[in-house]
């Protein structure tokens, strides 16, 4: 909270008092379809329930309109440095605080990061796009409007692919696809900091001017769990791109739900629109909370109110925050300040005298995608023969696809064996302690050379698990010093092996007797008590043998 901060300008005394903090230093520094049930709204068995609905059944209806901060060093019209952590009103320019006399400037950064977004996302990108100014009066909006693109956006008309897991056992992955409306640039707001103690709002303007694009998506969705796995789809995509950091706790993707309710064949209903949600789970319960009120309402006989809520974690409901647009006039008019932005197909169309540096290209823009999310499953998947559902947790995982890559490389062992230790047993480990895949403490030629001594049968698959741990614990210690300090390595003397299996019949009639009498599946009971005296040392082929012999 910025209440320690000497406070500038009392901008606006209602029932809380609203401080603007204009910069010190920094002013220096730059001038310038389901059906819905009434209990529960989640799509997972939406096709089985899509052929039985009848007409009178009301069905939810989910448009969002996603915020994208764009990952750029400065501003989207001046220089100054983005930082999420920085001092309150550190990072400000003259611009960004609106003082008059300052002139906007483009940042060539920001209109590719949106081409590249618009491109991954299936868009036309305008060649002309415009600026316009959306007018509001709020104390984290020091011009009093925004500068944003209402008639001409820079990319229209995308399409997103998305998957979630369905069927029975949700085990399957259902591929769904929302129409994007749009892609505009747009300044992000400052923030508000509310003071609860001296009950007293103050204004951080580090966020003022940073550039965002909104992504405005068509009303295809109907219930949280799409809405959310829209949005990890497009997280996913944004990161690879690496035009939006993505992360959403710290309001780097920030979503507005838009959501109504109506029955299949009929006009949509009226929407709400909860704001600012920060959580792919939150949207989810926001949205199918929200769903169910306005059903609740309907069936009431009272009607939907067009009106703007936010989602309260704690309860799990949304609240309403103030009346929707409709009352609202933003008074959009053309930005005087910008000229019409020009971005070119291909060099080819490049205008004599136009640097080639300096203009945004789209053609060239678009020879440097890198690999989209969906396609390395696919490649994944193809390559590696492994379950679509493991392509999903590889790349769900910051670095993880390159870590299974790398340990496939250095080892024989058939991928679809090293899958299950990734996507387990490291993956468990680096949840348990909250790390990222860079900070796993053991390497993918560590892990290599372990899944190699047991493939070459120097350890069992149970041992190995132990030393993976203790390599993990031990941090930097192989898997050949982790065997041979705790003497971990298979049991090769048949004669020792043969005593212990001996000890274990002798000393266990009963089972020996469920086995005589049949019951096979007892012999299992049996190899667990040789492997815990062997501490999961012994051959099991060699254990079975034994056994095998010993109790027919
Ligand atoms: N009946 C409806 N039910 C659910 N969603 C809807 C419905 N009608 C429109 N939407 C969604 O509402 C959103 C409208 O976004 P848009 O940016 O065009 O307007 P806005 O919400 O009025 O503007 P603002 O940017 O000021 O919030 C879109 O995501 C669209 O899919
Ligand atoms: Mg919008
Ligand atoms: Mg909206």
């Amino acid at each position: 909270m910025a209440a320690s901060v000497a406070p500038g300008v009392l901008l606006h005394n209602i029932n809380k008092q609203i401080w603007i903090l204009y910069p010190k230093a920094s002013f220096h520094r730059c001038a310038a379809v389901r059906r819905i049930g009434t209990s529960a709204s989640r799509c997972k068995s939406q096709p089985q329930l899509k052929r039985k609905s009848s007409p009178q059944e009301l069905v939810g209806v989910v448009g969002l309109e996603i915020h994208a901060q764009i990952h750029s060093n400065t501003k989207l019209f001046s220089g100054s440095q983005v930082g999420f952590l920085a001092p309150p009103n550190s990072l400000v320019s003259f611009l960004d605080a609106s003082l008059p006399g300052t002139l906007p400037v483009l940042n060539r950064r920001c209109v590719e990061a949106a081409v590249m977004t618009g491109l991954a996302l299936n868009c036309t990108i305008n060649n002309k796009s415009l600026f316009d100014r959306k007018h509001y009066f709020y104390a984290d909006l020091p011009a009093g409007y925004q500068i944003t693109q209402q008639r001409q956006p820079i990319a229209v008309n995308g399409m997103l692919t998305y998957s979630h897991l369905g069927g029975k056992k949700r085990n399957q992955v259902v591929n769904k696809t929302v129409q994007i409306k749009q892609i505009q640039l747009e300044q992000d707001s400052g923030k508000s900091l509310h003071d609860d103690q001296r009950s007293q709002t103050l204004i951080d303007l580090n966020r003022a001017g940073v550039g965002l694009m909104e992504l405005v998506m068509e009303p295809d969705m109907s219930c949280g769990e799409e809405a959310a796995a829209a949005v990890r789809e497009l997280q996913l995509i944004l990161q690879a791109l690496g035009t939006c950091q993505g992360n959403m706790s710290e309001g780097q993707l920030r979503v507005d739900a838009n959501v109504s309710v109506h029955m299949p064949g009929e006009p949509l209903g009226i929407r709400t629109e909860v704001k600012n949600i920060n959580s792919a789970r939150y949207l989810a319960r926001a949205i199918d909370y929200e769903i169910q009120r306005q059903i609740g309402v309907l069936q009431r006989g009272g009607t939907v109110q067009n009106e703007t809520r936010a989602f309260d974690s704690k309860s799990g409901q949304t609240i309403p925050m103030r009346d929707k647009e409709g009352l609202q006039d933003y008074r959009f008019m053309p930005e005087p300040n910008l000229p019409p932005l020009i971005v070119y197909k291909d060099n080819a169309s490049l205008p004599t005298g136009v640097d080639a540096c300096q203009a945004v290209v789209v053609e060239r823009i678009r020879e440097g995608l890198p690999e989209l999310p969906s396609v390395t499953r696919d490649r994944l998947v193809q390559t590696y023969a492994i379950l679509p559902e493991h392509s999903f947790t590889l790349v769900n995982e910051d670095g993880l696809v390159e870590y299974f890559e790398a340990v496939v490389r250095e080892t024989k062992r058939e991928p679809r064996n090293v899958i299950g230790w990734v996507t387990n047993e490291l993956l468990s480990l680096l949840k348990q302690k909250d790390q990222s895949v860079s900070q796993s403490p053991v390497s993918p030629s560590a892990l290599a050379e372990l899944l190699e001594l047991q493939e070459t049968g120097h350890i069992s698959s149970s041992v190995a698990k132990q030393v993976f741990q203790e390599m993990w614990r031990s941090s930097g210690k192989t898997a050949l010093q982790v065997i041979q300090e705790q003497d971990l390595g298979l049991v090769s003397d048949t004669k020792e092996i043969h005593n212990i299996c001996q000890r274990v019949v002798d000393s266990h009639p009963d089972l020996v007797r469920a086995i005589r009498n049949g019951n096979k599946k007892v012999l299992n009971k049996l190899m667990g008590l040789v492997q815990k005296e062997t501490k999961g040392r012994a051959d099991p082929v060699v254990v079975r043998a034994l056994l095998e012999e010993k109790t027919s």
